[in-house]
């Protein structure tokens, strides 16, 4: 269920632009071309009330003279403008696609490091808005905004100096209008940025419906809840247009004052202006380049506001994302990590260990739990829903850290060892199989990615998968869909046991399917999982007969503990938990 999450007020900084020239930082090539194009386009631009000041004054009144150089330093203005208008948007518009791609692989890589915490304290909806829509912002700051703003500043800048040599007098009246148009951008610019930060929150929460429910798009119609989802839908999606409108009022008003304000008080000054033509003190010439340049730095500095707005928005969201930089992993190796002994044997062991999910911090999900596994051992675990039997699989592979007790693999405690090290000795095989949206050979080979075809072929005949692969259209290369969508319940399996062959790794963690599959293709899961089991200390959650009666010992946990342990015939004598949930579990527990 998707609740609006309060959240936390962030700092919106401009400091947190610093991220974005960070990463811009890298092509100085880029960026001197991008500044050189910046720069000729707005000296050009500076440039042509000058030609027409001169066309006006020295062409138009040349009698018979030739009015034609006036036109060529006209001509040649513009194709120096077009030219240099062209290199600017390249340069500057690649310098905003490759720092996006950049930031968005640097968070990516980041997010791949940390812990399970991070991801259960963190809607995935609001991490990937953060990657797709807070990246596109970023964007836009560097391929439009900062362009903008700099040529906007050249031109406001450039213009104001040329209306001094043109017309001092005028200028400095030109010039007390100023702070009238600076203060309510100031004023408004501030409201402007709640307002965006309200706006992008509701967006993330449109956001954050549509995943949940494209996700789960058969329950709501299985459970006639679509009535329901399109009302919960309509009004978020009200709520964002309502946060936008808001603020593109508030956009709209200063937009329109700062537009008024600025030509209101140029045709002041140019009343003014008037006064000194038909007066003589001022050529007609000199009075179309002021209007034309007065013009231009009016123009420069509408623009400057809505960069205020824009710059804003980007500093939010390059805070966003630099937060996501700096997330550390709460789970990393050491700075000398323990090497683990090279002979893998596949030894793993609890020695009194406590822990509580960070987001349970309530329960003890496991409590002073003690257990060694042999070598080639093989231990089911079982237990009512809840008892910690996935949690001692999460800590094995060192997803979490236990807050007291030490867990060992090969005889190293985990928290002395590099986690990549300890998880490439260990083979899963979930509960539920995860198939990535890519060919069925790269599917295979998620569970070592150098293997040959060969290798491929011999772990699906052991995993008695290589009769369905082979049916498939366009064997290993045919595409598996998103989450696979075509491949039977049983097929996934088989697919999960062939990946974990391929890791060929000496301690295999298996959490046993509970969806019920047909005789014949539990027979071929059954007959896979022997055959993964063989050789290597096995851990599994067990949900079936078969699977109990084979193991060498059955834990029996609750609570986070083991309460009963021993072998099948020998717990099912006793009256104890294990009796009683393989009564209930176990369909035929007669035999
Ligand atoms: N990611 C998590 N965050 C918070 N609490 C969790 C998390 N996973 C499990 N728990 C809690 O920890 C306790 C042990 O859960 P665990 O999943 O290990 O039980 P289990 O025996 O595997 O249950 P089941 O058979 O239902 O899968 C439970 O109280 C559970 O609610």
């Amino acid at each position: 269920m998707v609740e609006s999450t309060p959240t936390p007020p962030r700092r919106r900084k401009m400091g947190n632009l610093a991220l974005i020239w960070h990463f811009a930082s890298r092509y100085p090539g880029h960026i001197a071309m991008a500044a050189l194009g910046l720069i000729f386009a707005a000296g050009a631009t500076l440039a042509i009330p000058s030609g027409f000041r001169r066309v006006i004054d020295k062409g138009f009144i040349a009698d018979g003279g030739d009015v034609s150089p006036y036109f060529h330093y006209l001509l040649m203005i513009v194709v120096v403008l077009a030219l240099a208008t062209a290199l600017r948007f390249y340069f500057v518009s690649w310098l905003g696609e490759r720092v996006v791609a950049d930031v968005r692989a640097a968070v990516h890589r980041n997010l791949l490091t940390l812990a399970p915490r991070f991801f259960e304290e963190n809607r995935p909806s609001e991490i990937a808005s953060r990657l797709t829509a807070d990246t596109s912002v970023i964007e836009q700051i560097v391929g439009t905004t900062v362009s903008v703003a700099l040529r906007n500043i050249l031109l406001a800048l450039g213009g104001l100096i040329y209306l001094f040599t043109l017309a001092p007098k005028l200028t400095g009246l030109l010039l007390l209008g100023i702070p009238v148009v600076i203060v309510p951008i100031i004023v408004l610019g501030r409201r402007l940025r709640l307002m965006s930060r309200y706006s992008q929150d509701r967006i993330a929460d449109v956001g954050a419906i549509i995943a949940e429910t494209l996700s789960a798009m058969k329950i709501v119609q299985a459970f006639g809840q679509e009535d329901r989802e399109s009302r919960r839908f309509g009004t978020a999606v009200d709520a964002a247009f309502l946060a936008a409108r808001r603020r593109i009022l508030v956009r709209a008003v200063m937009t329109s004052l700062v537009i008024g304000l600025v030509f209101g008080s140029v045709t002041l000054v140019m009343w003014q202006g008037a006064v000194d033509v038909a007066s003589g003190r001022l050529s007609g010439g000199t009075i179309a380049a002021f209007v034309i340049t007065g013009g231009l730095v009016a123009g420069a500095l509408g623009a400057l506001s809505e960069v205020y707005g824009d710059l804003l928005r980007g500093a939010g969201a390059a805070g966003r994302l630099a937060e996501l930089l700096a997330e550390l992993p709460d789970i990393a190796p050491p700075a000398v990590p323990t090497i683990l002994p090279a002979v893998a044997e596949g030894r793993l062991s609890f020695d009194n260990v406590t822990f509580r999910y960070p987001t349970r911090p309530e329960i003890k999900a496991l409590d002073d739990f003690t257990l060694t596994v042999s070598p080639g051992e093989m231990v089911a675990v079982v237990g009512p829903s809840g008892a910690g039997k996935s949690t001692l699989i999460q800590l094995a592979q060192r997803f979490y850290d236990p807050e007291t007790g030490t867990v060992r693999v090969d005889g190293v405690p985990l928290r002395e060892a590099d986690p990549s090290a300890v998880r490439a000795r260990i083979a899963m095989v979930p509960q539920e199989t995860v198939i990535f949206a890519a060919s069925a050979r790269d599917n295979l080979r998620y569970g070592r990615w150098d293997a040959n075809d060969a290798d491929i072929w011999a772990a699906a005949e052991a995993a008695n998968a290589a009769e369905f692969l082979r049916d498939l259209p366009q064997g290993l290369e045919t595409f598996m869909g998103e989450g696979g969508a075509r491949l039977s319940g049983g097929q996934r399996q088989r697919l999960a046991i062939a990946r974990a062959l391929l890791r060929n790794a000496p301690l295999l963690l298996l959490d046993e399917a509970t969806s019920a599959l047909d005789a014949e293709s539990e027979r071929l899961v059954q007959d896979a999982l022997e055959r993964l089991m063989v050789g290597r200390t096995t851990i599994v959650i067990a949900h079936r007969l078969a699977t109990v009666r084979a193991a060498d010992r059955i834990i029996v946990m609750d609570r986070g503990r083991i309460v009963e342990q021993g072998t099948h015939e020998r717990l099912s004598l006793d009256s104890g938990l294990y009796a009683r949930l393989a009564r209930l579990q176990f369909d035929n527990i007669a035999d």
